[in-house]
């Protein structure tokens, strides 16, 4: 007799991190954790288990819930806001200061989607670090630029024209031993050598 079985996706845990000093303090609702989560949700196959933290712009603090989030077993973890020039924001050093390895490629790769939306891309400091067998990303505080930064741009046609952040990321995962992530590609199509595709179960 034969059975179909449904596919199965690794299951992940990723950390969501929105850093904004008037959020934190109910100054204005959150629009970060939900963009982040609905866009996840969205974005990928897998059973997700979300860790979620609202915190302000302080830097110890953030070093510290990111070097939690990773302890707790994230694989990914994303944050929003912090990056820019003012005086108060210090994501990007906050997640220097845990780093175990730079991965530049993620905030150049920001700073050029983002320049196709606002000019003050340039201002952004996005940096995203490897800490033991997580990924972690800054991307900018703007709740829109979430989805914008982790898709990237699309022609009318649907088509890719700029490849957004997360593309990347699912080989990446792989690459530090995480699960196998695996994207709905209408939302963002993921690219993996071929050498390093699953065949389909
Ligand atoms: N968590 C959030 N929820 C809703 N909107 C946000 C959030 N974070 C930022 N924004 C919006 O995006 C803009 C740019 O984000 P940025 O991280 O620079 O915030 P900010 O101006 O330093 O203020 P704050 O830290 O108090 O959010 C903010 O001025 C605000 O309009
Ligand atoms: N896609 C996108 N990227 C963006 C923006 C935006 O509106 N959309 N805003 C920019 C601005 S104005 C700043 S100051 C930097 C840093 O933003 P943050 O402090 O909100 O993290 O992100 C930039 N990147």
């Amino acid at each position: 007799m034969s059975t179909t079985e449904a596919p199965t996706h690794e299951p992940v845990r990723i950390g969501i991190v929105s850093i904004s000093d008037r959020a934190s303090a109910g100054t204005y609702e959150d629009k970060g954790l939900p963009a982040l989560q609905d866009w996840l949700t969205r974005a990928l196959k897998n059973p997700i288990t979300f860790d979620a933290r609202l915190i302000p712009d302080e830097q110890a603090g953030i070093s510290a819930a990111l070097i939690e989030l990773v302890n707790a077993g994230c694989s990914l973890v994303l944050t929003t806001g912090g990056t820019g020039p003012a005086l108060r924001d210090v994501t990007p050093e906050a997640t220097l200061a845990v780093s175990h390895k730079e991965m530049p490629g993620f905030g150049e790769q920001m700073r050029q989607i983002s320049l196709a939306f606002v000019p003050t891309a340039i201002l952004s400091r996005q940096v995203a670090v490897i800490r033991d067998q997580s990924l972690i990303v800054n991307l900018p505080g703007q709740p829109k630029a979430i989805a914008e930064t982790l898709e990237g741009l699309k022609n009318a046609d649907g088509s890719q024209k700029v490849n957004g952040i997360f593309a990347a990321v699912p080989y990446c995962i792989d690459l530090i031993g995480g699960p196998y992530l695996e994207t709905h590609d209408e939302v963002c199509k993921g690219f993996r050598p071929k050498s390093a595709v699953r065949p389909v179960r």
